[in-house]
């Protein structure tokens, strides 16, 4: 079953073509990481997933839903973490979830056991009630995770989450994320960091508002490592 399917997509600002004719798709349980240098056109992808942009050509799926004709299921079924935080750092971080969980219609025992559960899958219940403002950084973005998983969607879409965090946060953060598609959940992960990227996940390389590989990852490396692959195939340093 197909988790996110991107057909022929296009972007334009006015004369700058974002994305052209952009197709990739993600089977349910996939891991991919979305590398691209800045400007390839991440943002723009991520901006129309969520719906902050609508295509000007082209289609998105999302779980087997198109996010123009049922935009509602669509959207439903997504979770997304932003790069810049959005915690609420005076409140605990059950407080912040919480919130999310009520603005999802979600309460009571149901909100309670989906908070706690959400928090396992990031390692983070023992920080439950520890104010947002107190949490290291890695620890800030682990509880972002947790409350993009409240509703349970099928689909997450995280844009740069390790920015600014050292090299074990970010180990951290990666290795529970690849956790998640064990339960089925299809994560799109926007980095620009070859070393996020594990051999065994699938590789969309974005280039200048296009795909230019799209594969496993220790395919596209082959015999280089995969920072010198890229640079190869681009001639920007990745
Ligand atoms: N509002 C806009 N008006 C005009 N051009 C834009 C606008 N937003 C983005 N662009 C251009 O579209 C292209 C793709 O931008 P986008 O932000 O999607 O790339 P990106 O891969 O996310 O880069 P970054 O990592 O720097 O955010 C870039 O050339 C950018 O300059």
């Amino acid at each position: 079953m197909s988790g996110l399917k991107v057909s022929n997509l296009s972007y334009n600002y006015g004369a700058k073509t974002a994305l052209d004719d952009v197709s990739f798709e993600l089977e349910t349980g996939t891991f991919c990481a979305l590398l691209g240098p800045n400007g390839a056109g991440k943002s723009t992808l991520f901006n129309l997933l969520t719906r902050l942009l609508v295509a000007q050509q082209g289609h998105i799926e999302i779980a087997g839903f198109d996010i123009a004709t049922t935009p509602r299921k669509a959207l439903e079924r997504l979770g997304i973490v932003f790069q810049q935080t959005t915690l609420d750092l005076d409140l605990t971080v059950r407080q912040n979830l919480s919130y999310f969980a009520a603005l999802h219609g979600i309460s009571g025992r149901d909100a309670r056991q989906r908070i706690d559960a959400s928090l396992d899958k990031l390692g983070m219940r023992e920080r439950a009630d520890e104010k947002a403002r107190t949490l290291n950084g890695g620890h800030k973005r682990r509880a972002e995770i947790a409350r993009a998983l409240i509703h349970n969607p099928m689909v997450l879409l995280l844009d740069e989450p390790t920015v600014g965090l050292d090299a074990a946060a970010r180990s951290a953060i990666t290795n529970h994320v690849h956790e998640l598609t064990q339960e089925g959940t299809t994560i799109l992960w926007a980095t620009h960091l070859t070393d996020e990227v594990q051999p065994d996940d699938r590789l969309v390389i974005l280039h200048q508002a296009n795909v230019l590989a799209d594969g496993i990852a220790r395919e596209i490396s082959g015999d280089l490592p995969l920072k010198d692959r890229i640079l190869h195939l681009t001639a920007v340093p990745a």
